[in-house]
């Protein structure tokens, strides 16, 4: 077993008791809850007629129903169903002194862009959530977990979930980032090392010289596909990056108490001899952006790479997998991903739906047109984000190259409001699942990738090496600059 790292410590500090049946109970410092998971767990409470035991603990906001178009905002919502769960929400935080982040809050958002964002999110922290993609929150050197009806139950009724401690498993990866590479093509690069099982049993802890020089918001995409890597969580410790990226956030203590606060956060942080249970290492060193051309996000290449052929892989059930992805996106062995036409092209969600995530790829966008036949939907991860991209004026970047820009939320992600995939629609998407299905449409193709890719494949309509605009919006800057000397 793992000694000496931060997930040891973390877990032994949350640690209330072994319970008979061998698992630990755990204590929860940091509950999310978002409309879709939570109103039966609330429901079995009211049954009971237990009160929320920690409700200062637990913060709510609205994502997955939420409508991004403005004017569709107005209640009672159109989508009976989406209503019903919006008011359940609104009922159970009031009742319970829950804080709720609805639209008219201005911090509405998805749940994982929302609580990093306030700084509710700190290192140390136990954060549980009903929702898989917990894990983001790990990026802060904390231990987010997503948990089932059952736990939201627990977690509400009790502040404690029941739980199996994990192995540890060390990723190091190494190297730079060349330019128009980023946090997502890291994830998508470890989990096609890895697989998507490979995870299984385990909480992942990021490291090496490639994730220690990423920014907040990429650690955050990079924690956020731990649950795809198979992996229960995945956390990296902090450092001065952390500590200052929390500093003045709306939830975080200022002066003296930063300080204590900043004094535990460092004593969390894996020890130099910390033992794991096992280690890779991950070459981030010349890699070339990644996209997927199958069904799970471990069918994925650099986009340099051919689509492998089915007997390429070693297991029956990667060959059978690989066999039904190129059937579903009308693929062949062999074949390069650029170039695969491009219906949709959708910016946004709890990986990639931040600040620098629009920045990106408004360097690509910059003079640029959506191509004619591509819906092109920017959807910012939360109303803080929206609010700061239009500050900046990045919005417009959006809009004059003919993307609709639209309010918070997980939007078509999963298709759970009205933005969603039609018939066998592709879609060139910054989101974490390309799962059959997943965008709304039965027949719909997600081809996963980060943003600036997303950009570059909204402009040509179709899968594009996002490098080559970003050279181009280089020299072009240099021309003009140039010009202006003379
Ligand atoms: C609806 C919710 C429970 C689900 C999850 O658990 O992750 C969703 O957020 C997703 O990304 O599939
Ligand atoms: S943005 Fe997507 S992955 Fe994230 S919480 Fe929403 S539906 Fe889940």
């Amino acid at each position: 077993m793992s000694e000496g790292t931060l997930y040891d410590k973390v877990w032994e500090k949350h640690k209330v008791t072994e319970l008979p049946n061998g698992q630990d109970q755990l204590f929860v410092g940091l509950h999310l809850v978002h409309e879709v998971t939570s109103p039966q767990a609330f429901g079995m409470l009211e049954e009971r007629e237990l009160d929320v035991a920690f409700p200062g603990r637990t913060y709510a906001t609205t994502d997955h129903i939420a409508p991004t178009e403005a004017e569709k905002r107005e209640r009672p919502l159109a989508d009976g169903e989406a209503e019903e769960m919006l008011s359940a929400l609104e009922r159970n935080t009031a009742d319970n002194g829950i804080t709720f982040f609805g639209f008219e809050s201005g911090k509405q958002g998805i749940t994982h862009v929302v609580a990093p964002e306030l700084g509710l999110s700190q290192p140390g922290m136990t954060v549980a959530c009903g929702d898989s993609h917990t894990a983001t929150h790990g990026a802060f050197g904390s231990i987010g977990v997503g948990i089932g009806t059952s736990q939201i139950r627990d977690v509400l009724a009790t502040g404690c979930i029941a739980a199996d401690k994990q192995h540890v498993r060390r990723i190091d990866v190494e190297g730079s980032l060349g330019e128009g590479v980023y946090a997502k093509d890291i994830i998508l690069k470890i989990i096609q090392e890895l697989g998507v099982d490979g995870g299984v049993g385990h909480v992942y802890e990021y490291g090496g010289s490639a994730i220690e020089s990423l920014d907040m918001e990429g650690r955050l995409a990079v924690c956020n596909m731990s649950i795809e890597g198979g992996a229960r969580a995945g956390y990296i410790n902090p450092d001065e990056t952390t500590y200052e990226y929390l500093r003045g956030r709306e939830y975080v203590p200022e002066g003296d108490a930063f300080e204590e606060r900043k004094a535990y956060w460092e004593s969390i942080a894996s020890d130099e001899d910390a033992e794991y249970d096992d280690v890779v290492t991950v070459d981030a060193d010349g890699i070339d952006p990644l996209v997927t051309w199958g069904i799970n996000p471990g069918q994925v290449i650099e986009i340099g790479e051919s689509i492998p052929a089915p007997e390429s892989f070693d297991s029956r059930t990667d060959r059978e997998a690989a066999e039904k992805a190129l059937e579903h996106m009308e693929l062949e062995p062999g074949q390069s991903m650029l170039g695969y036409d491009v219906d949709v092209a959708f910016l946004g969600t709890c990986t990639n739906g931040r600040v620098s995530d629009f920045e990106e790829a408004a360097r690509v966008l910059e003079g640029n047109t959506v191509a004619e036949d591509v819906r092109a939907l920017a959807v910012p991860g939360s109303e803080t984000v929206r609010e700061e991209c239009e500050r900046r004026g990045i919005d417009q970047t959006f809009i004059e190259a003919g993307f609709q820009w639209r309010r918070a939320g997980c939007s078509m992600c999963l298709a759970m409001n009205d933005d969603a995939l039609e018939g066998d629609e592709v879609c060139a998407s910054s989101s974490n699942r390309n799962f059959v299905g997943r965008q709304g449409s039965k027949d719909g193709r997600t081809v996963l990738m980060s943003p600036a890719m997303v950009a570059a494949a909204a402009v040509e309509g179709a899968v594009a090496d996002a490098r080559e605009h970003l050279d181009d919006d280089r020299s072009g800057t240099a021309g003009g600059v140039e010009e202006v000397a003379d």
